[in-house]
């Protein structure tokens, strides 16, 4: 029905300050074990941009300052009905310090030393156009959740 078609909106915050990025370590649930942003579900009656600030804050305990939406990403997966699609917010100041949350374990990593082996497959994708402040979109079809199958990916003038 409906709930099958439309697409779960996810928000995805990324802190990126002095050549640095602040990622998280899932500590349990999807994607236990791997390096992320911050992000999760947006609530109804919630904007895209209060979840990402709202999740950035649960997650990490820091307040969001100014943010740059710089993408979105749709993933697929072939034991999913729902495709998500994640927006992916640069946070470019904030208030507070990072904490660790029994969600996250939050770590500071120069742009030179992204753990992509523990991050998710499509992250390499388009992490350097994210660290170069491009606006990007992308299409990600995974199979058996963790295998990235093929994937369409590029710049955009604007989101
Ligand atoms: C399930 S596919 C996926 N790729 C991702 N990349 C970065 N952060 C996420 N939360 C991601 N999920």
């Amino acid at each position: 029905y409906t709930k099958d078609i439309a697409k779960k909106l996810l928000t995805l915050a990324i802190v990126n300050q002095r050549g640095q990025v602040l990622l998280g370590l899932k500590k349990r649930g999807f994607g236990e074990g791997y390096y992320n942003g911050f992000g999760g579900k947006v609530e109804v009656g919630e904007t895209i941009e209060g979840a990402a600030r709202r999740e950035l804050q649960e997650e990490a305990g820091i307040v969001a300052g100014s943010i740059l939406k710089q993408g979105v990403l749709t993933f697929h997966f072939d034991d999913k009905p729902q495709p998500w699609e994640v927006h992916v917010f640069n946070i470019l100041d904030y208030s507070g310090e990072p904490c660790e949350t029994d969600e996250m374990s939050p770590q500071w990593f120069s742009h030179g030393e992204i753990p992509f082996d523990k991050m998710w497959k499509d992250d390499e994708i388009w992490y350097p156009h994210f660290l170069a402040g491009d606006l990007f979109k992308g299409e990600f079809y995974f199979c058996n959740t963790h295998h990235l199958d093929s994937y369409n990916f590029g710049i955009v003038p604007e989101l």
